[in-house]
């Protein structure tokens, strides 16, 4: 945030102070940090912040907020991360809703990739809040010259265009990775948006909302690119490849989540099921395809 005081609060102190000598971040090498970034890594420091951005695995976003929701209250709170709660099967404002009932919930999200934007690449994404007053005073402290933000109050349809998206692109990853071709792809990502849709728009997403950054944008970047975590991981299912369990790959934990809606709700979602099936190692890929493709023929 240009012109900010800002502050990077990890929870691994070695990891903190290390960065502090080195001023980088090992996961974004060659980018040095912002000389007025502090870091640290006492969660004190959350009493004095105005604004907090939550970027950790949408997961651990929960657990989290009921560890520190006593320093959090009142504040605006930012979910930076794409997913759906296994548990409860909330989205990110949601959580922040219930563990800290005086705080102003709001999400970022959209097609960017953290190294893009380290290396001050042009990107747009949306900021939702609820407070539209709240979501002006975010987008203006989060935009940067090159980091422009729209702005909604539609935080369904921004938290769901997330979630969603990484559990198509595993589902397009998968294609590329057993050679199906482009045509798949493109196939998986269309139908895999009309999938999004129609669960987004039952949860009570605006349509529009699911055509922008946090929607189309994201699903486009995420079904393509090679730097995205969700399509390397659906490549190497693809490949019957192994693939590191350290990295987060938010669209498994997100499809069981949407495999439990889609039956709660009676909806049927057949790509986000296989893939579902495939993260828990039910199906081979051979058996989504067939799934999929012997479906019965209906409208578009
Ligand atoms: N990395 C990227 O390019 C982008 C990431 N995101 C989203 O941001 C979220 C986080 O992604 P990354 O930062 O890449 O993941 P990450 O795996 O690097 O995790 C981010 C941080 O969360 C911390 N963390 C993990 N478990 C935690 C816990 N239980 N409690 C507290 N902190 C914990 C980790 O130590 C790490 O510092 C995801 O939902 C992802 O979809 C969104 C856009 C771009
Ligand atoms: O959300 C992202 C890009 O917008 C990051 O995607 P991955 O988590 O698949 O790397």
């Amino acid at each position: 945030a240009a012109g900010k005081t800002v502050t990077l609060l990890g929870r691994d102190a070695d990891a903190m102070e290390q960065m502090t000598a080195t001023r980088e971040n090992p996961r974004l090498p060659d980018r040095p940090l912002p000389d007025q970034l502090a870091l640290t890594a006492s969660p004190e420091v959350l009493a004095d912040a105005d604004i907090v951005l939550l970027a950790m695995p949408a997961q651990a976003l929960r657990s989290y907020l009921d560890s520190h929701s006593d320093k959090l209250s009142g504040k605006a709170l930012v979910a930076c991360c794409k997913g759906i709660d296994m548990t409860t099967l909330s989205g990110p404002t949601a959580t922040i809703k219930t563990a800290v009932p005086t705080a102003t919930p709001a999400i970022l999200s959209g097609p960017s990739f953290a190294a893009d934007i380290a290396k001050g690449l042009p990107t747009a994404l949306t900021i939702a809040c609820p407070d539209d007053a709240v979501g002006q005073t975010l987008q203006t402290a989060l935009s940067t010259p090159t980091l422009r933000l729209y702005r909604t109050t539609d935080t369904t349809g921004v938290e769901l265009g997330g979630a969603l998206k990484n559990v198509i692109a595993i589902a397009c990853g998968v294609s590329t990775g057993a050679e199906l071709g482009d045509s798949a792809r493109a196939a998986l990502m269309t139908r895999g948006s009309h999938e999004v849709r129609q669960l987004a728009e039952r949860m009570g997403a605006d349509p529009q909302t699911l055509g922008g950054l946090a929607g189309f944008g994201d699903l486009a970047l995420t079904c393509t690119s090679q730097q995205s975590r969700n399509y390397r991981f659906g490549i190497a299912i693809g490949r019957n490849a192994p693939f590191d369990p350290s990295v987060t790959v938010e669209g498994a934990s997100t499809a069981k989540a949407v495999r439990k809606l889609a039956h709660d709700l009676d909806i049927d979602l057949p790509i986000c099921t296989v893939v579902a099936k495939l993260c828990n190692q039910e199906i081979t890929v051979k058996q989504a395809l067939d799934t999929l493709l012997s479906r019965p023929l209906k409208e578009e």
